[in-house]
């Protein structure tokens, strides 16, 4: 799937595609005169790690918070794990773990028995598994040696992690993380980074806001991208970078007789530091290198050129009145 100015209506063949673990259709969200979410129609595939980015105050927030049925959209669709938000949000939240701002521990008591009490609320745990199960989410967030500390004592970074902790006290089908690495120092940041790859392994969907970019390039399968309450792109991070830059890096130690002999095939090449770097808009990657091949010119590597993801939503947010501010 490519950028798209405006978000694709959902056709048939976007009915026939890939399961998805949330959808929202027309989803839309105002307070007085303010447009927090504007007619978003997002695609959370099964499986997927996506991210969704956007300046402040593009909506992710909201968004997400729809999605997790905690506000009542203005107009449109929500659906997560297949029931629609928030008239069905009890047969969904118990596969659904969440981390969004303020989970409200309580002060005085420790990390462990906060967890204790939130871990008391989940249908699928019986009395018996609730220690067990809040011990292993202390430990897979790296809370272990802390649990028995004072909530009120935490670090930031220590209460994100707490908060991660209690959206995976049970198994999840889809996990919900809104800006999870704020306030993290890179060890944090790379815990929640392994832990979202953990979920990803066991094939759990993850939904993640963020406006870091490196993290997002690091951790995400998706992206979706809000400006102004409005999805500008959504799809495959990959796929998603690729499309703005069709082109194929070949190396090659001859690029002067690659350069010859693709220019002889009427395609646009220029010589690299490695080898040439061919347009892919009037052939195929596998056209280019039988033509290189034929020509008898060596072929070391041939990879798809890549935007980077900084350039990519510079472009998709530069309409923004403010300036975006993006950190890589
Ligand atoms: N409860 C509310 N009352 C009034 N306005 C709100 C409320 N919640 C959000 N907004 C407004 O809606 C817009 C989108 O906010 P939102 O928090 O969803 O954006 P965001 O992308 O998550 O931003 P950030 O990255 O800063 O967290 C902003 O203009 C915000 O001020």
């Amino acid at each position: 799937m490519t950028a798209q100015a405006e978000p694709a209506v959902a056709g048939p063949s976007r009915q026939e595609g890939p399961a998805l673990a949330a959808r929202t259709r027309g989803l839309r969200k105002t307070y007085g005169h303010t447009v927090a979410v504007d007619h978003v129609d997002l695609d959370v595939p099964d499986g997927a790690v996506l991210g969704m980015l956007g300046p402040n105050g593009s909506g992710k927030t909201t968004t997400i918070r729809m999605l997790l049925g905690l506000v009542q959209p203005t107009e449109g669709e929500v659906q997560a794990l297949g029931h629609a938000m928030p008239d069905r949000a009890a047969d969904a939240l118990p596969d659904v773990g969440a981390l969004v701002e303020g989970p409200g521990f309580h002060p005085f008591l420790s990390g462990r028995e906060n967890l204790l009490r939130l871990a008391a609320a989940e249908p699928q745990l019986t009395a018996k598994r609730i220690p067990a199960a809040v011990d292993d989410a202390l430990e897979r967030v790296g809370l272990t040696r802390a649990g028995g500390r004072r909530y009120r004592g935490y670090s930031l970074g220590m209460k994100q992690r707490l908060g991660l902790a209690g959206a995976l006290l049970v198994p999840r089908r889809l996990v919900v993380l809104d800006e999870p690495t704020n306030g993290l120092d890179p060890a944090g940041t790379r815990e929640i980074r392994s832990v979202i790859a953990d979920l990803h392994h066991d094939g759990v969907t993850v939904l993640v806001s963020s406006h870091l970019l490196a993290e997002v390039e690091a951790t995400c399968t998706h992206v979706a991208v809000l400006n102004e309450g409005t999805l500008v792109a959504q799809g495959d991070l990959t796929e998603l970078l690729e499309s703005e830059s069709p082109g194929l890096e070949v190396s090659t130690p001859d690029a002067t007789a690659a350069v010859e002999a693709l220019r002889a095939a009427h395609l646009t090449a220029r010589p690299t530091p490695d080898g040439v770097r061919v347009e892919l808009t009037r052939a195929t990657a596998p056209d280019v290198i039988a033509t290189l091949v034929g020509a008898g010119v060596p072929v070391h590597e041939a990879r798809r050129s890549r935007t980077g993801l900084e350039d990519l939503f510079a472009r998709l947010t530069q309409d923004s009145e403010e300036a975006p501010t993006w950190t890589s």
